[in-house]
């Protein structure tokens, strides 16, 4: 198959990506491993996620929120938005095509992506001109080898796997990181009683408390 651009990753770059390309009447494909789009939305944040960044500031090109819409949106809201986005802008991302190599061939002055087919469990083979990588700075979630680690007899978790705080309840919980998912998340937790504690591995930055202030 050759696109003049193929673009890895259907979520929010990817599809932006693809719906501008789309305007300008130039062929592209979207390449996602999952089998949809959005899928770190979808399948890998809390249930009570909302977004902390003003609507404006999470819209995609040519598609504002509505004016009377929330000022910062829900989850579900969210997720709505992006899969309306891929209708409106004609966007058919190929699922279940997980991107194993790109070269660009000097030959030929093209690149060559394999992708697995997790379907049929064959590798394809899509040509371009141009290619673009979507897949996010949060894709894969990163649990560190911390001495101990594998040894500890209590449940360890990646926030991209916290669903919700239900039957945590009488637990002692340590949150690593004290960025927006393990604030949110230690809130999470004590909301209903879990003794909740967060390893701040850096002093807040002072840019950042000048702003609260
Ligand atoms: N509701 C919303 O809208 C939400 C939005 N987000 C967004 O998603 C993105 C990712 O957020 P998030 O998942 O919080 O990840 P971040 O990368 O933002 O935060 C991770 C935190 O973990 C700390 N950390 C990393 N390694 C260690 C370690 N070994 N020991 C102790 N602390 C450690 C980092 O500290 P340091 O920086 O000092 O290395 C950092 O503070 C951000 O853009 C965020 O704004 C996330 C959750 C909710
Ligand atoms: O609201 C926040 O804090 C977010 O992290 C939202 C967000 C992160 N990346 C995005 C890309 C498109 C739209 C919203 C977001």
């Amino acid at each position: 198959m050759e696109e003049v651009v193929v673009i890895v990753g259907a979520g929010s770059a990817g599809l932006a990506t693809s719906a501008c390309l789309n305007h300008l009447s130039i062929s592209n494909i979207v390449l996602e491993k999952e089998d949809c789009c959005g899928s770190l939305w979808k399948k890998r944040t809390y249930d009570r996620l909302n977004l902390h960044l003003y609507k404006k500031f999470c819209s995609l090109p040519f598609k504002p929120h509505p004016p009377k819409s929330p000022a910062f949106m829900s989850k579900a809201a969210f997720v709505q938005y992006l899969d309306d986005y891929a209708s409106s802008f004609n966007i058919s991302p190929w699922y279940c095509r997980s991107v194993e190599s790109a070269v660009f061939v000097e030959g030929d002055q093209k690149w060559h992506i394999e992708a697995k087919n997790t379907m049929s469990g064959e590798m394809e083979v899509y040509v371009s001109n141009f290619l673009v990588i979507a897949t996010a700075e949060n894709g894969e979630g990163y649990v560190p080898s911390l001495p101990g680690l594998y040894s500890f007899g209590g449940e360890v978790l990646h926030s991209s796997n916290y669903k919700s705080a239900m039957g945590d309840e009488a637990k002692e919980v340590l949150v690593v990181g004290c960025g927006n998912s393990g604030m949110e998340i230690a809130y999470d937790l004590s909301n209903i009683g879990a003794h909740a504690s967060i390893v701040v591995k850096n002093p807040t930055p002072q840019r950042a408390v000048n702003l609260t202030v």
